[in-house]
């Protein structure tokens, strides 16, 4: 098992927001995770990286078989957890081509590997966007791009992706989605991969993209409902939440 997490409640400021969540994630598997409005599900991806103030107070977390619930951001990202954030910040004064250096284990006086160029070049970013500060005016689809890149540069083995093609058009969705496909290794046999994720989406959309074995559901802090993706984003097009709901409590 790659990443295992049981039992886990998380509290932030004193406020009780995941309720007991156990999830699985094998090597070669990529999961998605549903849920409604407000359900929790970035707080899973910010306490899954160690964010201070995402309180553990139940449970805990394992990635590659190493208990990792009381490790920082650093040592999570260093062990091979990274995130394409739904929101990133803007970093003024710090450049992509800099982060990219950093992401991807050189120092800033070396020279960028030439294979992020040719990833940068497939997302559709020049050298001069390269040297602008880290989000700064950038629009809704070149963040989401240049999250993919720096997962590229980055290279971890569990990747979690919030809302990766929200706002983004049809063009950029499938040229993010190519390169969405090499992170998660789908051109290797589910055997040969190393590397495994986790996809936040609402409207699915993605998934026509990028295949997924297993789809869940969190309500109100809990993974109510684990299964196929496509029958699951069937029901909730059909019947809403408040389906994933009523079957839960029945
Ligand atoms: N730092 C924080 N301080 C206070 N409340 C927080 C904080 N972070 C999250 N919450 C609350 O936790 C709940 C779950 O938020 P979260 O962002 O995890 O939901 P979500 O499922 O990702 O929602 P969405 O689909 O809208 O992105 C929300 O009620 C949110 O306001």
């Amino acid at each position: 098992m790659l990443l295992e997490i049981n039992d886990l409640v998380v509290e932030v400021n004193g406020k009780r927001i995941l309720n007991g969540v156990d999830l699985y994630i094998g090597k070669g598997e990529t999961h998605v995770l549903l849920g409604p409005n407000g359900a929790g599900k970035s707080t899973l991806f910010l306490t899954i990286l160690g964010f201070p103030e995402y309180k553990v107070v139940r449970g805990e977390i394992l990635f590659k078989g190493k208990d990792i619930t009381n490790l920082n951001t650093t040592e999570r990202a260093k062990m091979g957890i990274g995130v394409a954030f739904q929101n990133p910040p803007a970093i003024r004064g710090v450049r992509l081509i800099d982060l990219l250096k950093i992401e991807s284990g050189c120092s800033l006086d070396e020279k960028l590997d030439p294979k992020i160029y040719r990833f940068a070049t497939k997302l559709k970013f020049n050298k001069d966007f390269l040297s602008r500060d880290v989000n700064l005016g950038f629009s809704g689809g070149e963040m989401k791009r240049s999250e993919i890149l720096q997962l590229l540069a980055q290279n971890p083995e569990f990747i979690m992706l919030d809302e990766p093609d929200s706002g983004v058009d049809i063009e950029n969705v499938e040229i993010l989605a190519e390169m969405i496909n090499k992170l998660l290794e789908k051109d290797k046999k589910p055997s040969k991969r190393k590397k495994a994720g986790l996809i936040i989406t609402h409207l699915g959309y993605i998934l026509n993209f990028v295949k997924a074995e297993i789809a869940h559901v969190l309500l109100d802090g809990k993974i109510v409902c684990s299964g196929c993706p496509d029958e699951i984003l069937e029901d909730i097009r059909k019947e809403g939440f408040e389906g994933c709901k009523k079957c839960y409590e029945t």
